[in-house]
């Protein structure tokens, strides 16, 4: 089995980074999210780099909802990166974790007025949806006195290879404003009071496996830069989104990399912003190339069981994974502790979650499995946590980091209570 560099097997057991992780689940439970921070690193200089060989003037957003934890943005922030934020949950940690305002941009198809006040309070640029939203922010603004920058999401109706779920720049899709109305858009922002367009954005999809896609959205958003410019608008930032993806099976799966995506994306906006004569940053967003492959969950086998397949129980599910059960995401799964074991085995991983789809990893060949046996779901990092729930009453898990020799909780895991305190007794109920 293909591993990434920070995770090895030594003496029959995964390592992540310095730590065995048979040692990890026993010292802080299963199940358990385990990230390697220098993987972190690695993976922001790796795409930074790619794209700053053909230009400086480039900033990364990372988008937060890829994995909201503090330690993981605090992480990214002290490298330089700001953040694509799409609630005023994310907007509050981007800052927490100490990336200044300037570095953010407010995405969002459907924000709450609350949503834009805490934008023009904290001097955060806007991504815009909509024209109504437009007039909403421009209000809220003017009431409070102060001034917004802001762009637009822009849709450039771009079929992508990826799960039709996580597709978001199709002409269908409920992102962004279509092409045809984009400059109506951008003269009713100049026009409107205490609004000022300064940027423009797009994101196609994510998962994407080919770089074709994203020159081709560069190539849309240049093209409208030029008659945005053509309105009077100064744009500072041309914001091009995130989406590449990453091979969660190394057997199969042949990914492009950040150097590809460069070579794909940077001509062409270098060209178009020289023909315009402006000097626009590049904001890109990525999430998942970010932390994706960073990160391992760690989980107990409770059962096997033969019945019409060879089923091992575990006790994490879709409540803490749940691609697999919602795009049909294939995860690499390893059994930490049988590491080097030869696979001989068909095994289907289920979780303790009362449904069918249920599933973390169907026929898999893997060592004889037994009860007690830990395994590793690899390249969880991403839309893993972030995306986790409280389903059958199941308190969320625990997430640690490791850095060289050092490992440390960087979220408790949730208790029963923590899900009884948010309910309250009803009036008519008390007595
Ligand atoms: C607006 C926006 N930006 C960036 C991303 C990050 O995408 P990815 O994690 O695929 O890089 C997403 C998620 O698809 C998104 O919706
Ligand atoms: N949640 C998706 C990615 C969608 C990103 C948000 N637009 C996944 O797990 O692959």
């Amino acid at each position: 089995m293909k591993l990434p560099d920070h995770l090895s097997i030594r003496n029959g057991h995964l390592y992540i980074g310095q730590h065995d992780t048979v040692d990890l689940a026993e010292q802080y439970g299963t199940p358990c999210y385990v990230s390697d921070e220098e993987r972190i690193r690695q993976n922001f200089l790796r795409y930074n780099s790619a794209l700053r060989e053909y230009y400086n003037d480039v900033q990364l957003l990372y988008a937060a909802k890829a994995n909201g934890n503090l330690s993981v943005m605090r992480v990214l922030a002290k490298m330089g990166a700001g953040a694509d934020v799409f609630s005023s949950g994310e907007l509050h940690l981007a800052l927490l974790a100490g990336m200044p305002p300037e570095k953010l941009l407010f995405n969002g198809s459907s924000k709450t007025t609350e949503d834009l006040e805490l934008a023009v309070d904290k001097g955060v640029r806007v991504s815009l949806d909509s024209f109504d939203e437009l007039r909403q922010l421009s209000e809220v603004a003017k009431r409070k006195g102060k001034e917004v920058e802001v762009s637009f999401r822009i849709n450039p109706a771009l079929e992508v290879p990826t799960h039709p779920k996580i597709a978001t720049g199709l002409a269908t899709s409920k992102f962004g404003i279509p092409a045809g109305q984009i400059l109506d858009a951008y003269k009713a922002a100049m026009e409107a009071d205490n609004v000022t367009p300064v940027g423009m954005h797009c994101h196609i999809g994510s998962q994407i496996l080919d770089v074709a896609p994203f020159g081709k959205a560069a190539e849309v958003m240049v093209d409208l830069a030029g008659k945005i410019t053509d309105l009077g608008v100064r744009l500072a930032f041309i914001d091009i989104g995130g989406g590449l993806g990453i091979p969660y099976n190394r057997e199969t799966d042949k990914m492009p990399t950040p150097e590809e995506y460069a070579k794909a994306v940077m001509p062409v906006f270098l060209k178009g912003i020289e023909k315009l004569g402006i000097k626009a940053q590049l904001w890109v967003e990525p999430g998942r190339y970010l932390v994706g492959d960073s990160t391992i969950l760690l989980t107990k086998v409770n059962s096997v069981k033969k019945a019409h397949k060879n089923f091992v129980n575990v006790d994490a599910g879709f409540n803490l994974l749940i691609r697999p059960a919602m795009y049909d995401a294939y995860h690499e799964v390893v059994v930490a502790n049988r590491a080097d074991e030869a696979p001989v085995e068909t095994y289907t991983v289920t979780g303790p979650i009362c449904e069918t789809g249920d599933i973390l990893a169907a026929d898999r060949k893997l060592p004889v499995v037994a009860d007690s046996d830990i395994m590793a779901v690899l390249d969880a990092g991403a839309y893993g946590y972030s995306m986790a729930s409280q389903y059958n009453s199941r308190p969320r898990c625990m997430e640690v980091m490791v850095k060289g020799e050092k490992s440390a909780p960087m979220r408790r895991r949730e208790s029963i209570i923590d899900i009884i305190n948010t309910m309250q007794k009803l009036p008519w109920h008390e007595e």
